[in-house]
């Protein structure tokens, strides 16, 4: 919207000395010409300072019309959408709420991985409450000039108030991005110009200047409400913190829905089924699928998306292109052990977990296990973790069984292995009993770490060891297919097991 504007600008600032060389042309008195030349250059300052113009807060902030994002344009989310309408009640009925002597509300912080629709939730809550909308991030504001961070910061309320009283609206919220840019915790005294920031920002949300017949909410986001200073969580200063997290299976159906609203399907598809297969994928990713899915319907000269255009988009997200790398025999041969392993290890610890074995490279990985939908889980216990755990090393333990060795192919899985011990440790289901992380050394760390690690070897050692046979016959049947289904690995199983 805003670049049409701006070159309608242009093309008509052009015109300016075509006309006047027009009408010099057809006999206009070049005096008079003059003169309303002037006159109209005057008329233009007078528009620009009553705040007829657009956009003078800073190089990259956005001031739009209230777009017609609704919280119904929101899929999932429903916790954090409940919550805000909430708050949000308090700015549409503000005249209740100063009989009542109730303190108004300053600012909402959303806080939450990305791509989960913090800034749709800003959108959604300015359409919500008639108000104007501004956005701008945190990054913005970061400067090497002392006080230009703060003069920003000005000027972004300013041209909230001047959007909303051009708007008609007696409200503006103005979003800002990444606030841990600005927001971040203060360390003594380093950063004069971070802290000058930060203080306008909070003399801002204090009110203390401006139009008081324009209420300016503050909503901003971030995905590390931890580095924020304790300044800004203060009460009245962000009076609300609303947590948006990764959609639940319900939320990304939502959320694939209305991203499938401008796109034909085929009537065999399932969203439900997308959705029970994207585990784990924020709304962005998910928006992803969606737009990669009919890129692959247009290579295949397909009017409409199939069920297996929407696999392979799931593919590429999790996992990025496909690549055609180069690899050698003993390379695939060995991916395809390692891969082996993790499959192998997973069926044993849960029956029916695999969907299918691929030496497909791509992204990073030259092979990888596709597992079947899993429901979405809130609590872990230790032995769920410890499976997952002996997954994620049956890659390198299947390697060391066929090769005697390790290859670098497990770098990845090891870190996710650490990752989860971590959880272990720090959810009390470690030697170490209950304990604060943060009081946890780096010895302590290292040495349980190995402990449970080398415990979760020897169990998957002892595992796979039963089943070097199948490794070698799953082996033949992979390096010619590419891929090797569940199904297939598990009437191996069963067979070499009965
Ligand atoms: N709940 C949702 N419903 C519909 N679309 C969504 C949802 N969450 C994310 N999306 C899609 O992902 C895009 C990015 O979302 P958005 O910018 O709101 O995320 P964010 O949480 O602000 O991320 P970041 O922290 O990275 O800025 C949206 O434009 C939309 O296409
Ligand atoms: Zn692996």
């Amino acid at each position: 919207m805003r670049k049409l504007q701006s070159y309608g600008k242009e093309i008509a600032i052009g015109f300016v000395p075509v006309l006047f060389l027009f009408l010099l042309y057809v006999g206009f008195p070049p005096v008079i010409l003059i003169t309303g030349a002037i006159a109209l250059l005057a008329l233009f300052m007078l528009a620009r300072s009553r705040g007829l113009a657009m956009g003078t807060a800073g190089k990259k902030t956005v001031a739009r019309k209230p777009e017609f994002l609704t919280f119904e344009d929101i899929g999932g989310q429903d916790q954090p959408k409940k919550e805000l309408m909430e708050a949000l009640n308090f700015l549409v009925n503000r005249d209740k709420i100063q009989k009542l002597g109730i303190r108004p509300l300053k600012g909402i912080l959303l806080t939450g991985p990305p791509g989960t629709g913090k800034t749709l939730l800003a959108k959604a809550a300015a359409h919500y409450t008639h108000s104007a909308f501004i956005a701008a991030s945190g990054s913005e504001f970061v400067e090497m000039y002392v006080g230009v961070g703060a003069g920003r910061i000005r000027d972004l309320f300013k041209e909230a108030r001047r959007e909303a009283v051009k708007l008609k609206r007696d409200s503006a919220i103005v979003f800002i991005d990444e606030i841990d840019g600005i927001g971040g915790k203060r360390d003594g005294g380093q950063h004069r110009e971070y802290d000058q920031t930060l203080n306008q920002l909070l003399t801002e949300m204090d009110g203390i200047q401006g139009d008081e017949n324009i209420k300016v909410l503050l909503v901003a986001a971030t995905n590390r409400k931890e580095l924020l200073d304790p300044a800004l969580l203060r009460p009245g200063r962000f009076d609300r913190h609303i947590q948006v997290d990764l959609p639940d299976k319900s939320g990304r159906e939502h959320i694939l829905k209305l991203h499938a609203r401008n796109k034909p399907l085929f009537p065999e598809v399932s969203l439900a089924k997308v959705a029970e297969e994207t585990f784990g994928f924020s709304g962005a990713q998910l928006e992803s699928v969606m737009n990669e899915a009919a890129i692959y319907a247009m290579r295949d000269d397909s009017e409409m998306l199939s069920a297996y255009h929407l696999t392979q988009a799931i593919d590429k997200v999790m996992m990025g292109e496909r690549m055609d790398r180069e690899t050698t025999k003993e390379e695939r041969e060995r991916v395809a052990i390692h891969e082996l392993g993790h499959a192998i290890v997973a069926e044993s610890v849960r029956p029916n977990s695999v969907a299918q074995v691929s030496l497909t490279p791509r992204g990073q990985a030259l092979g990888y296990v596709r597992h079947n939908p899993q429901q979405d889980r809130y609590l872990y216990t230790q032995a769920i973790l410890e499976e997952q755990i002996m997954i994620a090393l049956g890659g390198c333990v299947a390697e060391e069984l066929i090769y005697g060795g390790r290859s670098t192919g497990s770098r990845g899985d090891f870190e996710q292995a650490t990752n989860i011990v971590r959880t272990l440790i720090e959810s009390g289901m470690s030697s170490l009993g209950i304990i604060h992380p943060q009081a946890l050394t780096q010895e302590q760390w290292s040495k349980e770490n190995a402990a449970i690690l080398n415990d979760l070897l020897d169990r998957t050692r002892a595992m796979l060891g039963k089943h070097i046979n199948t490794f070698k016959f799953m082996l033949s049947i992979l390096i010619k297919e590419e891929t090797l289904s569940g199904q297939q690995l598990r009437e191996h199983l069963q067979q070499t097991a009965a």
